[in-house]
């Protein structure tokens, strides 16, 4: 089966709304690739002015982060029904840096994913071991256990449509990328999990990025990978190497 590619930014906590329109301006003539879909993750500020900047072009906009209840006393959180006001169709769930300085876990983590497939919203959900972990060999036993708990209760139809962000939290923001070998035998375990839960055809539609370092070098070989379809960008989804990325097979 072949499955689409999926280049994805992630802009973290960068660019002023203001900014963000700039930015989308400039990448619009570098982005250009009918062959995978390309999406930019941004902050909640930017997500209504980077729509209407990206309006007509290729690029679709997604959320950073989403809480899971629909509203109420929740002071500063997004709940998904804004979300799929604003026209949102992706939404990052449980990135390293969430679980880190923002206390989610794994049952939050689930928590969200459930509320965004009930919105009709397709999560990126992130899993990834820490340096220690790796050295440790463990890293394939934290990151399946990441996957059961994200994936509880989600139906084999709406994990179909799932994506999956395999992130390194060494290779996060350090310049040190994972090798393809690392990255593509952590990426089959996940498909192999997933088989697991559900069924082959599940494994077989979903979709796994790799992220962490990724740049116009590394992309090729690592989009080449059997079970790498696609990469969740950080820094360099901010520069117009974007472009480059997302045209990593030109
Ligand atoms: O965390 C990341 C994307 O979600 C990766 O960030 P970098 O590409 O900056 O390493």
């Amino acid at each position: 089966m072949s499955r689409k590619k999926i280049i994805a930014g992630n802009w973290k906590m960068n660019m002023t709304p203001s900014e963000a329109v700039a930015l989308i301006n400039t990448l619009k003539p570098l982005v250009q690739n009918d062959e995978v879909d390309v999406l930019l993750c941004v902050p909640a500020i930017d997500i209504i002015p980077a729509m209407e900047a990206a309006k007509g072009t290729n690029i679709q906009i997604g959320a950073e982060n989403m809480y899971f209840e629909e509203k109420g006393a929740y002071t500063g959180e997004i709940s998904p029904n804004m979300l799929v006001d604003a026209g949102v169709k992706y939404v990052i769930i449980g990135h390293s840096e969430r679980r880190e300085y923002f206390a989610e876990t794994n049952e939050t983590v689930n928590k969200k994913v459930l509320k965004a497939f009930e919105h009709g919203i397709t999560p990126i959900i992130c899993c990834g071991e820490s340096l220690t972990q790796r050295e440790q060999g463990i890293t394939i036993d934290w990151i399946r256990q990441q996957i059961k708990v994200a994936f509880l209760n989600v139906t084999a139809d709406q994990a179909k449509t799932a994506v999956i962000a395999y992130e390194p939290i060494w290779a996060i923001g350090t310049g040190k990328v994972a090798t393809t070998e690392q990255a593509q035998e952590v990426c089959a375990a996940i498909r192999a999990c997933i088989s697991e839960i559900y069924d082959e055809a599940t494994a077989a539609a979903i979709r796994i990025q790799y992220g962490g370092s990724v740049s116009a070098a590394s992309a090729p070989e690592l989009f080449a990978q059997a079970d790498i379809d696609g990469g969740l960008v950080g820094g360099a989804s901010l520069k117009p190497d974007f472009g480059a990325i997302v045209n990593y097979n030109k």
